[in-house]
């Protein structure tokens, strides 16, 4: 253990700004000391959501039954990375993993955090038999001819989120020993010579897939991207759903689509079975054991007398002992009246007593905070006062980590603090909570909150509001420590606040706006949405609710059937509103599609691509450089210039974003987007030619073409839009509410007598984001179908 160090800067206080911190009587409590020799004991219970009740143990004693076949294990790859794989303990359990999935096809696995299921199942399995590609017959659909098709030689990981899957595969093919090069976003295989690999990944804008792959790490909604065009999923022999308790609405909807594959008669794979692999630390096992169990063996397996049933079960279950480190977990003594203050006390106290490395390797700080806006306000903070340590204490590097960041951005946080004698600290959302391995991490400083989307279906508007995390996070969250050696978790909240909290979070699914999953589900083909296959249903009035939206946008008929217009809607990865901006735009009425695009690439490429001004002097000094974005009709407009004049600069874009205070990796991306749904317009038939390729002269779009643009939009967002009142607040014209016109818009302050705004979020107050100034005899018209 190296000497601890002192504070030198102003002994048991911190003075950050205008605020001091008093370090006095910090954390009293000291935690207990844990065994470091693995296997530890478990932390937590090691699944908390539920304890493992007799029906799981019943199921874990028949694992135990399972013949074992005895195997070469399939190695290779880094020899230095081999002995860390073999050090986890999952390396333990492969041959039962593989025998239990040749006999069966559904196996829920459930491990504590960092046991290795997301890096190592994968590579268990794809040398297996049942794991290679074979040609087989199979009857086309409604002819009686057979054609020959290709079935399996894949495994698809989903992930909740793109950083995890992108991370994961890099992690992997790094232990596999095989370059993760391919296709690049761009669209490019990188170093000329056709890549091969065996680990790929593909999320929203970005696909990684080399010759070869067999390992595809994806997140969950790009594979019901492929379910789309591939219902049979033929192109896997096993698909790995991770993270499940996560329970995004994508994941729900796979796993009815899953569920639907798995039990049904398998004629589209040529008779060849789906495996499923079902993962988690903290999942609720009673449950998604019941949702994958086939129909009628639920009842059979819960009768007083059904030792039968239970040694039929479609779903084996397996559980992971032990993880590879411990992570220590304090709590505080009593209750915190400032969040923000003990963070910022826990993590200089960290800082400034704690080694910078040990025979572990580096010890950094994650913390989980609520969202950008706290994360940005701690990170000036903690740079600030990093900037007042003495020298002989390391200096700090913050990374932030949030959903909005570009993804280049997000993954600075995995990368090591480039300088010499410095310490990483990420400051995250719940995005770094599962399945990510932040390398460097030991330290996990969890705030206890997270921000929850809910949507209100009657009121059709969503808030976002700090709420307490579930157990599950909270384990969760701690499982991030202790990953490359022994951790320790500091929850800013007592022990009884632990035991108050729930043990899971509500599913998405039940708080969220169906409409994409409704829009899905008809692409798909399911007629009777209401009886589609899902672990919790949603209300009957989302559900009408969606059906309704999606009518509107004209994605289903009246009878309630997609449409072509619904089935093209769903080949662009951007949500229905925008999907259908995107079809009207291609109409003759509007023609207007490049200019709709350029738009959709600023406001999906992430953050808001202008940085916010914090200061009256930064405002000043960017204000006449922005000034020639700024349009009159608001934010929609403006992007399309920024995006027309960034696209049309010819010498150096970096430096034309900095003059403008512009986030330039978000601008790349959104380039990147637009580039991408150009290739998508282009091969769907929306456009008739390929745009000419950049740098073209910048030509502001005259005030008709502005017009046309807008009503363009408002057939995507004729619900999203308010008129102004005699009273000078605008009230929505659906649901009469008040909303105000959010700071960051160009159009706040200002009184139009409609807007249309594409994002509407309750915070502090119920705001409208990306607002533009509409006519209200337009909103009518769009509402009448007659724009
Ligand atoms: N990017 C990485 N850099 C360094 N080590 C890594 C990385 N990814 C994984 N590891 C190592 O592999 C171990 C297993 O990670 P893996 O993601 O497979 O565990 P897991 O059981 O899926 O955990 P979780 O449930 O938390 O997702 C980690 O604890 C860590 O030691």
């Amino acid at each position: 253990m190296a000497k601890k160090r002192k504070h030198e800067t102003g002994g048991n206080v911190l003075k950050i700004g205008n605020k001091t911190i008093s370090l006095e009587g910090y954390l009293t409590k000291k935690p207990k000391k844990e065994s470091e020799n693995p296997p530890p004991p478990p932390t937590e219970s090691p699944t908390p959501v539920e304890e493992t009740s007799a029906e799981n143990q019943k199921l874990l004693k028949r694992n135990d039954e399972t013949p074992r076949k005895t195997r070469k294990p399939p190695v290779g790859g880094d020899p230095q990375l081999l002995k860390i794989r073999q050090a986890l303990p999952i390396w333990g359990y492969q041959e039962k993993i593989r025998g239990i999935l040749e006999e069966k096809d559904v196996l829920l696995l459930v491990g504590e955090t960092g046991s290795g299921k997301s890096t190592q199942v994968p590579q268990f399995l794809f040398q297996e038999k049942w794991c290679q590609k074979r040609k087989v017959k199979v009857k086309q659909p409604g002819m009686g001819k057979e054609e020959e098709v290709n079935v399996g030689g894949m495994i698809a990981i989903t992930q909740p989120r793109r950083v995890a899957a992108t991370t994961l595969a890099h992690r992997v093919s790094k232990e596999a020993g095989t370059p993760l090069t391919g296709q690049s976003s761009d669209g490019k295989s990188k170093g000329g010579s056709p890549p091969k690999g065996l680990v790929g990944y593909s999320v929203r804008f970005d696909h990684r897939v080399p010759q070869g792959t067999r390992i595809k790490f994806l997140t969950e909604g790009m594979l019901l991207q492929e379910l789309l065009r591939d219902p049979h999923l033929r192109q896997y022999s096993a698909i790995v759903v991770d993270e499940i308790h996560e329970r995004s609405v994508d994941v729900d909807l796979l796993s009815g689509f899953l569920k639907q594959i798995i039990t049904g008669d398998k004629a589209g794979r040529g008779g060849i079975p789906l495996k499923v692999v079902i993962m988690s630390a903290t999942a609720n096992i009673e449950k998604i054991r019941k949702f994958f169990s086939v129909e009628g063996e639920e009842q059979a397996q819960t009768a007083p007398s059904g030792p039968k049933a239970s040694s039929e079960s479609s779903v084996e279950f397996l559980q992971i002992e032990g993880r590879q480190f411990p992570v220590e977990i304090s709590h505080t003594p009593k209750p915190v009246p400032d969040i923000q203050e003990e963070l910022l006390k826990t993590i200089f106290r960290l800082h400034t007593e704690e080694p910078l490395q040990d025979k572990h390797g580096k010890n950094d700080i994650l913390a989980f905070l609520t969202g950008q806006e706290e994360i940005e306000g701690a990170q000036r903070l903690i740079e600030e006062y990093a900037g007042t340590l003495a020298s002989n204490v390391p200096k700090i590097k913050v990374f932030p980590l949030f959903g909005q960041l570009s993804i280049e951005a997000q993954h600075d946080a995995f990368q090591p603090a480039k300088a010499p004698f410095t310490r990483k600290i990420v400051l995250a959302t719940n995005i770094a909570e599962t399945s990510v391995t932040v390398p460097g991490v030991r330290y996990v400083v969890d705030c206890g909150k997270s921000k929850v989307k809910q949507y209100r279906a009657r009121l059709g508007m969503e808030s976002l509001l700090a709420k307490p995390i579930s157990k599950s996070s909270a384990v969760q969250r701690a499982g991030r420590a202790g990953r490359e050696g022994p951790g320790k978790c500091f929850r800013l909240y007592t022990e009884e606040t632990y035991d108050t909290l729930q043990q899971t979070d509500p599913p998405e699914i039940l708080r969220t706006d169906v409409l994409g999953a409704i829009l899905t589900m008809k692409a798909r083909g399911i007629e009777d949405v209401l009886a589609f296959p899902l672990m919790d249903p949603p209300e009957v009035e989302s559900v009408e609710k969606a059906l309704i939206h999606l009518h509107m946008l004209g994605a289903l008929d009246n009878h309630g059937n997609i449409t072509e217009t619904g089935r093209k809607m769903v080949l662009f990865p951007v949500t229905a509103p925008y999907a259908r901006v995107i079809l009207a735009a291609a109409d003759l009425r509007y023609s207007c599609l490049l200019e709709a695009i350029d738009i959709i690439a600023c406001i999906t490429a992430g953050d808001d691509i202008f940085l916010q001004l914090r200061s009256e002097e930064a405002r000043e000094e960017v204000e006449e450089a922005r000034k020639e974005l700024w349009r009159r009709e608001g934010d929609l407009l403006t992007y399309l210039t920024a995006m027309q004049r960034y696209a049309a600069e010819n010498a150096d874009r970096a430096a034309w974003c900095r003059a403008r205070k512009m986030n330039t990796r978000n601008m790349r991306q959104a380039l990147n987007i637009r580039k991408q749904l150009r290739g998508l317009a282009l091969r769907h038939g929306l456009l008739a030619e390929a745009p000419p390729a950049d740098p073209q002269p910048f030509a502001p779009a005259p005030p008709d073409r502005a017009e046309l643009v807008l009503k363009c939009f408002l057939r995507g967002f004729a619900l999203k839009t308010a008129m102004l009142m005699p009273d000078s607040s605008y009230v929505t014209a659906v649901g009469k509410h008040v909303v105000a016109v959010h700071p960051a818009s160009v159009l706040h302050g200002q009184k139009k007598e409609a807007i249309m705004f594409l994002e509407h979020v309750y915070t502090q107050k119920n705001y409208a984001k990306k607002v533009s100034a509409v006519q209200a005899e337009w909103v009518a018209q769009a509402f009448e179908g007659g724009l």
